[in-house]
């Protein structure tokens, strides 16, 4: 099947993201500690462990949040280590949050075009304020390409508050999608949602990647979903890596069944 060789292919290429011996202390705790793993360009990627493991710390060393206290972030060949969030937004490295944070008065549509400045070339306020009409036209057309991505076409004019959770969850990834990332990092994408939500969002995920030229990062903790969406999935635990393999291999290795048990209060 052409797209299974073009998977090997691409999965055979430079990592879009290394991590290299990566540790993050915080005074007398190290949250993240000599962690080493790479993301193969256009995978779907989990990061997975209990609570504590250090999961959302090493999203944050990887999106420019934190700097590592030792160690290499490299991205796309180049070591981005310590370099803000903002520039590596421009680089086309983009996460998204947890919590929504859309602009909940702007309609679903702009939204979108607020995220679309990165694509676009304009400021965020010829973006709201419209004052540029080439790139206002570019934006547009993009926000409503990513809006289409997500089906939320028909509810363009909405105001984002009026939406429920599961849309607000796709109208965030359409706003990351806006600014034409390379790689996507998605904090617990799956959080509040309903089966139902999870299994579109899952669809979604998959979409994007399968549609442009895009790697997906995600920490999650339904594990169904992280088993169903990912192709490899690295597990830390205690700030370390633990180990690394496809769902399958994972799911069975008892190293990452007793990390879990071992702490059966907080497993997800
Ligand atoms: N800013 C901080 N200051 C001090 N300690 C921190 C900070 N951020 C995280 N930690 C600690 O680092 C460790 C790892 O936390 P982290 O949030 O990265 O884990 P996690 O795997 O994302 O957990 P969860 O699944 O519960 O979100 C924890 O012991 C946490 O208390």
């Amino acid at each position: 099947m052409p797209g299974s060789i073009q998977r090997e292919v691409a999965l055979s290429d430079a990592p879009i993201l290394e991590l290299r011996n990566v540790t993050r202390k915080f005074g007398g705790l190290t949250a993240v500690n000599n962690l080493s793993f790479s993301v193969a360009p256009n995978s779907i990627h989990g990061l997975i462990g209990p609570n504590g493991a250090g999961k959302t710390t090493t999203f944050s060393l990887v999106s420019g949040y934190y700097k590592p206290t030792s160690g290499n972030v490299l991205y796309q060949g180049q070591d981005v280590s310590g370099l803000k969030t903002s520039r590596l937004a421009q680089r086309g490295l983009i996460r998204t949050f947890q919590g929504t944070t859309l602009f909940q008065e702007f309609s679903v549509l702009d939204n979108v075009r607020v995220g679309c400045h990165r694509s676009a070339g304009a400021s965020f306020t010829s973006r709201i304020t419209g004052r540029d009409a080439t790139i206002e036209r570019a934006a547009d057309k993009k926000a409503r390409e990513a809006l289409e991505l997500f089906d939320l076409g028909g509810l363009a004019n909405e105001p984002a508050s009026s939406l429920p959770h599961g849309h607000q969850r796709a109208l965030g990834m359409a706003v990351a999608l806006a600014a034409d990332p390379t790689l996507i990092l998605l904090d617990e994408p799956f959080t509040g949602m309903n089966p139902e939500e999870t299994r579109r969002m899952m669809e979604h995920v998959r979409r994007i990647r399968d549609e442009r030229d895009i790697t997906i990062m995600l920490v999650e903790h339904d594990m169904q979903a992280v088993m169903g969406l990912c192709e490899r999935i690295t597990v830390m635990n205690f700030g370390e890596f633990l180990v690394e393999g496809t769902p399958q291999e994972i799911a069975s290795d008892p190293r990452v069944i007793e990390a879990y048990l071992g702490r059966a209060d907080d497993a997800a």
